[in-house]
Formats: C-alpha cells, sequence, structure tokens
C-alpha cells in the first residue's frame, strides 16, 4: 500500500499548501514545520477532512480525492486509515477494550472477534491490565497508548500521526515516544506524523519533510537533514548554525563571518551553504587568528552550558561553558572576537 499525494489547498486566509508527497510501505514520513505552514492542512485533506482544491490523493492504488470528480473523493471513514490525534479522543464512555474494539466493529467484525482482537492489541502496547478501565481513569500517557491501539486495531494502509505527544509531559512524552517507536518499526502500512518536536521526528521518521509556508523546503532522511539543513527553521532545529559561504582550495569564507583557513579535504567549490555547531565557535576577549569581532545579543541557558547568541554578525550562536562565561565577562553587548573550528564546518551545495 503506496500513498501517492499532491495537494494544494488554498485558504480565504491567502495561505496555498502545495506538497507533492509519496510514501511506500514501511515508510513514516514526518511533516515538520513552524506555525501556520501547512501541516495540519496536509494531514486533514490525507484524512479526507478537507478536499484538495487541485492535485489528488491515490491509496494503495485507489484514488480517494480528485478535484472535479466528486464520485471518487473517498469520505474520512471509508479511507483505510487510523488517526492518532494529539489529545487522545477516546470515547470517553467506553472501556479502553471498547475503544480499540469500536473500529473492527465498525468495519462489521463480530463483537467476540473484535474484542478478542482489542485485547491482543491492549497486550501488545503493554496496557492489558487497562482493559476495564474508562479514559478519565487513565494518565495522559496511557489514554494516548490506547489511543495507538485504537488507529492500529483497524489495520489501517495510512496511519495519520498528529503531534501525538505534544499534549504529554516530559515522562509520559518518553514512553509513548518509544512505544511509537516500536510500534512504527512493526507496522507495515504508510505513516504520516505531523510534528514541531525535532526529538519526535527523528526518533520515529524514515524520512522528514520540511514545510515552510506551505511549500517543501527540504525532504530527506533524518540524518541528511540534522546534517545539511537548508534553511534558518531546519538549522534551529537540528540545533546548528547556518550561513552562506564560498569555497575557494581549502578555506571557506563564511558570508558575515570571514575566512576560516585550513579545513582540508573540501570536495565542494564556490557557493555553498555552511553549517557549524555552535559549540564549534569559540569566544576571546582578544584577537586569534581567523576570528573577527562580534557583539552578544543575549546569553541564556543551553546546549552544553551558555548558548551565545551574537547580535552582530546576526543569526549565529556559539556554546561556552560556565567558566568561560565568567572568564569573558559575558553579557548582552559584550564585544569579543570569535573564531570558528574549521574541522566542524560542513560546506554544501546551497
Ligand atoms: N479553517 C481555516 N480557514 C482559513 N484558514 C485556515 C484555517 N485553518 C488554517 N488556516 C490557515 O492555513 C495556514 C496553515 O495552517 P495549518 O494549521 O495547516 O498549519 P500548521 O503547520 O499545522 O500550524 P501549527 O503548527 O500552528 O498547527 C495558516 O495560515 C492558517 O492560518
Amino acid at each position: 500500500m503506496t500513498l501517492d499525494a499532491r495537494l494544494i489547498v488554498r485558504r480565504d486566509t491567502g495561505f496555498r499548501l502545495d506538497l507533492a508527497l509519496r510514501v511506500r510501505p514501511g515508510e513514516v514520513v514526518a511533516l515538520l514545520g513552524p506555525n501556520g505552514a501547512g501541516k495540519t492542512t496536509a494531514l486533514r485533506a490525507l484524512a479526507g477532512l478537507l478536499p484538495v482544491d487541485e492535485g489528488r490523493i491515490e491509496l494503495a492504488g485507489e484514488v480517494v480525492d480528485e478535484p472535479g470528480r466528486p464520485d471518487r473523493f473517498v469520505p474520512p471513514e471509508r479511507r483505510n486509515l487510523g488517526v492518532v490525534f494529539q489529545d487522545h479522543r477516546l470515547f470517553g464512555h467506553l472501556s479502553a477494550l471498547e475503544n480499540v474494539a469500536f473500529g473492527p466493529r465498525a468495519r462489521g467484525v463480530r463483537r467476540r472477534v473484535a474484542r478478542a482482537s482489542a485485547m491482543e492489541w491492549l497486550g501488545r502496547l503493554g496496557l492489558a491490565e487497562l482493559a476495564r478501565r474508562l479514559p478519565a481513569r487513565l494518565s495522559g500517557g496511557q489514554a494516548q497508548r490506547v489511543a495507538l491501539a485504537r488507529a492500529l486495531a483497524v489495520r489501517p494502509g495510512l496511519l495519520l500521526l498528529d503531534e501525538p505527544t505534544a499534549a504529554l509531559d516530559a515522562g509520559s512524552r518518553l514512553a509513548v515516544r518509544a512505544e511509537l517507536s516500536r510500534q512504527l518499526a512493526d507496522f507495515d502500512g504508510c505513516a504520516v506524523l505531523v510534528t514541531h518536536d525535532p526529538l519526535d521526528a527523528m526518533a520515529l521518521a524514515t524520512r522528514l519533510v520540511v514545510l515552510e509556508a506551505g511549500s517543501v523546503v527540504q525532504d530527506g532522511t533524518p540524518a541528511e537533514v540534522a546534517t545539511r539543513p537548508r534553511t534558518d527553521y531546519v538549522a534551529a532545529l537540528v540545533g546548528l548554525n547556518l550561513c552562506r559561504g564560498t569555497v575557494d582550495g581549502a578555506d571557506v569564507e563564511i558570508e558575515g563571518f570571514g575566512r576560516v583557513a585550513q579545513a582540508g579535504g573540501r570536495s565542494e567549490t564556490g557557493s555553498v551553504l555552511v553549517a557549524f555547531p555552535p559549540a564549534a565557535v569559540t569566544l576571546h576577549r582578544e584577537a586569534v587568528p581567523c576570528s573577527r569581532p562580534v557583539t552578544v545579543a543575549e546569553v541564556a541557558a543551553g546546549g552544553i552550558g551558555v548558548r551565545v547568541r551574537l547580535a552582530d554578525p546576526p543569526g549565529i550562536s556559539a556554546d561556552v561553558t560556565p567558566a568561560a562565561m565568567a572568564e569573558l565577562g559575558l553579557a548582552a553587548g559584550a564585544r569579543l572576537w570569535a573564531a570558528v573550528r574549521p574541522d566542524e564546518v560542513r560546506c554544501y551545495p546551497p
């Protein structure tokens, strides 16, 4: 079962989503992006809650949405999908078991068989003892795991996960993320995960599709995206500084920063994107080779000790130890010198 979709959706606010998405069986694609990027719009279109204005959606070879062909629009309940929402949305008057049995029952499976299968799913997710509990008596993490069992119990060809850990506290988030990871590894349908959370995306997805303002800005494996961010949003997400630059021999000229010398082994030449971690930026009271004067914008806890955001050049952060903070007299407005460790600089085509 493959998902093949081209989603063009317009909103009266002027927003336009344009997303081509192909998900193969066993793939987990995370849709990541800042607020208003169009992630929920895409998920709603896939679920059949919002028809596309142009494009089409094909699930396992069946067209389920194609504008101009109303006969082809398949409503949500008849698409072969399971959905996990941010807030579990379990039926409050049904026990955990009845919630999980609900989908198979609605598809005509006999009560006894549906309950047996629901019990099996609850067992698989380590929830067997909670089978008789009503949702109001489950913790947030337990309820979310029941919601996952409910989505999987219909054996969906397409599993949609909408910020599945966002409403949980830190401890439950870890437990639910681990459970999701286990279940997704065994899931042989297509999965689409919408999230703001880079950890969810990195831990759960086999591919990341990053949306900004309705368009795809980056598409790749978690490792590719984490090491070669293409926009400031993606760079911030994966904790890297991102600049434009030029490679000339072994040297890199970072725009707004200056020359980083003798990194060696550069395969690129000409214009490049340059990414480096904040820990690769060193701060000094006096000029050192290949350093430039900088002004501190903000000092905050973060990274390995203290994260320093620079005002000039803008958009660059450095991680320093608390000891270095004291030694350098770090505070907003401080004027220092900064250099970048060349061996931690990665250059790639823009
Ligand atoms: N019902 C609606 N009517 C009109 N415009 C809408 C509607 N819902 C969302 N939009 C607009 O569509 C755009 C995309 O919104 P969407 O909710 O898909 O983004 P998102 O990436 O899911 O954001 P978030 O991370 O904040 O949930 C936004 O500009 C939003 O204002």
